[in-house]
């Protein structure tokens, strides 16, 4: 692909961009972009390294590091640059969790930690339970010296390593403490490192080591700033303390220009440790220019006007935001529903969508059904209803051999396994083969066209792809051979090779559960199914109408959403006044693009707790429909 001038450079894919955008997409210097849902900051960031990197402004062989909260949202970006900038473009664009940057890290540098504080060679990342940090805690207070008892008595379990933790950069011996906190974090710590075989850290401490990786050596910080000309933070107000003090500690005052895009009104991750105040200490510690944007390409204008209303009640000098997009419907776009049992009130929203579906030209993915928890508590209901109509739900919490559906779908693996299986029951499938050729690539570690070893893998890929056409001819379609097929693929892939190439599976057992789990999911996806291609199409959840959290939701769009249990049973934490709840709504509002529809049901519960979103509906003129 040829360089363009900056001059000359215009938006790929897009008509335009607001002049905010492109102001904030020329600026060279540290930013944060502040806008609300739907206004394109996941499309500004793919725009701007699209940008950065086909006029050279990022030349070889500086890259681009992104940075994002969600696996989802990481690939999606990833996405994008692979199909507008060229491979050896979009080769210099390294999209990655939070997390997976950190572990990354602490594995590759693990040799440059300070002794006190070393990981063994392999080690596994584990999720504590609550339990065990009291009893951490417990002892601690036995152990610590006497003026320091009663405040580590006074700890609170539950919040100890996401606030405490989240505020203490490590020193670099183990023992250069002043508190009684310090004292009980380094003592929880040091028992997770010291865990028998292999260290058996957690997200957050392995943050506070990449941190201190970089911080007592100098050259590492160097090289990594070196590395990374560019550096983009997605959802940057999801971000934890501990997340924070590494960016800051990486990449502040070192040449590195970071661009910061969020949403304020969108923080519904406190109870993981975002920092309420991102924007503010960002802006003040590196320098950044903040740029506004006010347009929302997602949601018709009923939809932003309703939005805005309930924006305000979360911050009162929230901006006018203008929609771009047309609203498409004759009726009201949003509508609360009253019913009294829950089966007339699944039949009838079934019926609603059925009907909207043949009236409209929609398929089952433009709608999603959202919860405030457990969804599921309603999949049976709402399974049962849907069948009616001869449609399908998928419950994308569901678990999965101990992954949840919807994080299964995001997996490295699970998505290099689809073009396969496609490849496997197509005659032509030019995508998957585009697809098909990458991953091996990826795999067997070449990077350049003309390198012998991919030409050979390339033709190994040929052969692998024909003989897999004939095992999909020769097999009937069922559980066990759908097992079979994708366990070809698999050990095509060579697990040992796929966890080289994808960072997130150097945990070698969890390489394994996503396997075991797709091969699981795969199976299930064959009942009932009467071709290769039905198998695949019930694997990706192609023709069922999705059912999940809204915290699932996140960063996601559909036409219609509908928010079943708005009552104080589906909303147990609620109150008045609530910011993270209210901003929890408001996640769930902005994510339709036409209709928004919000149930209730007398039978489910009541609405006291939750009267204030219905008195905000109310006065943003959302009409009542009785749906007894
Ligand atoms: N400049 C633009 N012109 C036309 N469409 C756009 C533009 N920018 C974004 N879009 C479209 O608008 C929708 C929302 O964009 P995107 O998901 O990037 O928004 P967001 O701000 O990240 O959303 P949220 O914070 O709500 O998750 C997408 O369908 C995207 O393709």
């Amino acid at each position: 692909m040829k360089m363009v001038s900056p001059a000359e450079w215009r938006p790929v894919g897009l008509e335009d961009l607001e002049p905010a955008a492109w102001e904030a997409l020329k600026y060279d210097g540290n930013s944060c972009v502040v806008a609300g849902p739907g206004s394109g900051k996941s499309e500004f960031l793919a725009q701007r390294a699209a940008y950065l990197l086909q006029t050279h402004i990022c030349p070889p062989p500086y890259r681009i590091l992104a940075i994002s909260y969600k696996r989802e949202a990481a690939q999606n970006l990833q996405d994008r640059i692979v199909r507008t900038c060229s491979p050896e473009q979009s080769r210099r664009f390294a999209s990655v969790t939070f997390d997976a940057f950190t572990v990354g890290l602490a594995r590759r540098f693990r040799k440059a930690l300070p002794a006190a504080w070393q990981l063994t060679p392999n080690f596994r990342v584990v999720f504590p339970d609550q339990g065990t940090i009291r009893e951490s805690l417990r002892n601690s207070r036995l152990d610590a010296p006497g003026d320091w008892k009663a405040e580590v008595g006074g700890i609170l379990y539950k919040t100890f390593e996401i606030y405490e933790g989240g505020s203490w950069r490590l020193p670099p011996e183990s023992d250069q403490v002043n508190s009684g906190t310090h004292f009980a974090l380094a003592r929880w710590w040091l028992s997770l490192l010291a865990a028998d075989p292999i260290s058996t850290p957690n997200f957050i401490l392995l943050n506070r080591l990449a941190e201190l990786i970089q911080r007592v050596n100098p050259q590492v910080a160097r090289a990594l700033a070196a590395t990374y000309k560019y550096v983009f933070v997605d959802e940057c107000q999801d971000t934890t303390f501990a997340q924070y003090d590494f960016l800051e500690s990486l990449f502040n005052n070192s040449g590195t220009i970071v661009t910061s895009v969020g949403d304020d009104k969108q923080r519904i991750m406190s109870f993981g440790g975002a920092r309420p105040d991102f924007f503010a200490v960002f802006q003040a510690d590196f320098g950044a220019r903040r740029f506004v944007l006010r347009c929302n390409y997602r949601s018709s204008p009923s939809l932003v006007k309703l939005q805005h209303v309930l924006a305000r009640q979360i911050d009162e000098d929230v901006p006018e935001v203008e929609s771009r997009t047309d609203g498409l419907l004759p009726s009201s776009a949003a509508q609360m529903w009253y019913s009294v049992s829950a089966e007339s009130e699944l039949r009838a929203l079934s019926s609603a969508i059925a009907k909207d579906m043949n009236l409209r030209r929609l398929v089952p993915r433009d709608y999603a059904i959202l919860t405030r928890n457990r969804p599921d508590s309603y999949e049976r209901q709402v399974e049962a209803a849907m069948a009616h109509e001869g449609l399908t739900v998928r419950n994308e919490s569901r678990d999965v051999g101990g992954i949840a559906l919807q994080d299964l779908m995001a997996q490295s693996l699970t998505r290099a396994v689809v073009p396969f299986l496609k490849l496997a029951a197509r005659e032509r499938d030019p995508e998957s083969w585009i697809s098909a050729c990458k991953i091996v690539q990826d795999l067997r570690g070449s990077d350049y066209e003309d390198d012998p070893t991919l030409q050979r893998a390339l033709r190994e890929l040929n052969v692998f792809i024909s003989g897999l056409r004939r095992d999909a001819c020769r097999l009937s379609v069922g559980r066990e051979n759908a097992r079979l097929l994708a366990e070809k693929i698999i050990e095509f892939f060579d697990l040992e090779q796929t966890a080289l190439a994808f960072p997130d599976y150097r945990d070698s057992e969890f390489l394994v559960l996503v396997k075991d789990a797709l091969l699981f999911h795969l199976a299930d996806s064959a009942e009932g199914a009467t071709s290769w291609d039905a198998v695949i199409e019930n694997f990706l959840g192609a023709g069922s109408v999705p059912l999940m959290t809204i915290h699932k939701s996140k960063g996601l769009e559909f036409d219609t959403i509908v928010l079943i249990g708005l009552d104080d049973q589906g909303w147990w934490q609620y109150s008045r006044g609530n910011v993270e709840e209210l901003s929890t709504f408001f996640v769930a509002v902005s994510r339709a693009k036409q209709r928004v529809v919000f149930l209730y049901c007398r039978e489910r519960g009541k609405r006291s707790k939750v009267a204030e979103l219905y008195e905000l509906l109310e006065s943003a003129g959302v009409p009542w429909r009785d749906r007894r």
